[in-house]
């Protein structure tokens, strides 16, 4: 499902005096299937445009189309319930949400929310564990008895449950230690691959440089920049103007190249890192 901005705009508590002007005049275009994700200074609008996508709410300005739903300020949200189903949005500390006393009813919420009969529903619960890698036995046990990682992982397969054709990500690693953070990142990028639209929020630029093939930076409520992880990391005069990290490997390239290291293409992980260097020292042995 393709995703257009054009020249949205959002307040929240409008014709009050409180009124905030969370973005303006936003035109982007996600195409289907990709990887896009959107950074940019804390309040610069980010988890509206998340919001908006779900049509959680309707534009102030401006219109969107997700798919073949098309909503301005006019929509009434509650059309959008169908177009709900076709998208999952995994909040931050998404485990948060988890309710129920056993893991299974909590997967089986949704299924059930959407007319799937009971059986079916005990039967995807258990089937979209293995997604998320964890065991059957699970299923019995209270959310609390799981450690922080396991729970992120139950509130993710209660939502891959519902077979979504786009993931919105809200910081979805935040609070995991480094060995949960990079298998969910793998995971992302496994349903990435199965042709799942996924959109992330984030503020970890590893991430952001490893995984997109799109990146949106918002400030104060405006689009700045939209360009491949490519085009936005080498510009380090502009991240440092809106406050954000180089991605390490990048930063530890650039030192590299300070010493004299001949690091022309652009990298963007460790293992491209890694591959750049080899090049360079096999063609300096050549020499
Ligand atoms: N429910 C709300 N009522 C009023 N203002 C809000 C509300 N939610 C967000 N805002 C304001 O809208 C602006 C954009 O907020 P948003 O949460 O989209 O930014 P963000 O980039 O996701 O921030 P962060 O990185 O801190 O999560 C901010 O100025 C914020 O204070």
């Amino acid at each position: 499902m393709e995703i257009i901005f054009k020249h949205v705009a959002y307040s929240y508590q409008t014709h009050t005096p409180f009124q905030n002007n969370a973005l303006e005049d936003i035109n982007f275009e996600i195409a289907s299937g990709s990887f896009t994700s959107i950074i940019g200074s804390t309040g610069s609008g980010k988890s509206t445009v998340l919001q908006l996508i779900d049509g959680l709410i309707e534009p102030t300005g401006g219109s969107l189309a997700v798919g073949d739903y098309y909503f301005d300020q006019m929509t009434h949200l509650k059309k959008l319930k169908n177009l709900r189903q076709k998208i999952g949005f995994i909040f931050q500390f998404a485990e948060n949400q988890l309710f129920e006393e056993t893991v299974e009813k909590d997967l089986m919420f949704g299924p059930l929310n959407f007319a799937v009969d009971q059986q079916h529903a005990k039967e995807n619960a258990r089937k979209i564990l293995a997604v998320v890698d964890l065991p059957e036995s699970v299923l019995r046990l209270s959310p609390l008895d799981l450690s922080g990682g396991q729970r992120r992982r139950i509130a993710i397969a209660g939502v891959l449950i519902n077979d979504p054709q786009i993931l919105l990500l809200d910081e979805p690693t935040v609070g995991l230690d480094p060995e949960n953070h990079l298998e969910l990142m793998a995971l992302f990028k496994k349903l990435n691959q199965q042709e799942k639209t996924i959109i992330m929020v984030s503020h970890d630029m590893n991430d952001v440089a490893k995984y997109s093939d799109q990146v949106i930076v918002l400030n104060q409520g405006k689009l700045i920049k939209k360009a491949s992880p490519e085009i936005i990391f080498a510009d380090e005069p502009f991240l440092k103007s809106q406050q954000l990290a180089l991605p390490d490997t990048i930063a530890f390239a650039n030192e590299l190249k300070k010493l004299g290291l001949k690091l022309d293409e652009p990298i963007k992980d460790e293992q491209e890192l890694i591959l750049a260097i080899r090049k360079q020292f096999l063609l300096r042995k050549k020499i």
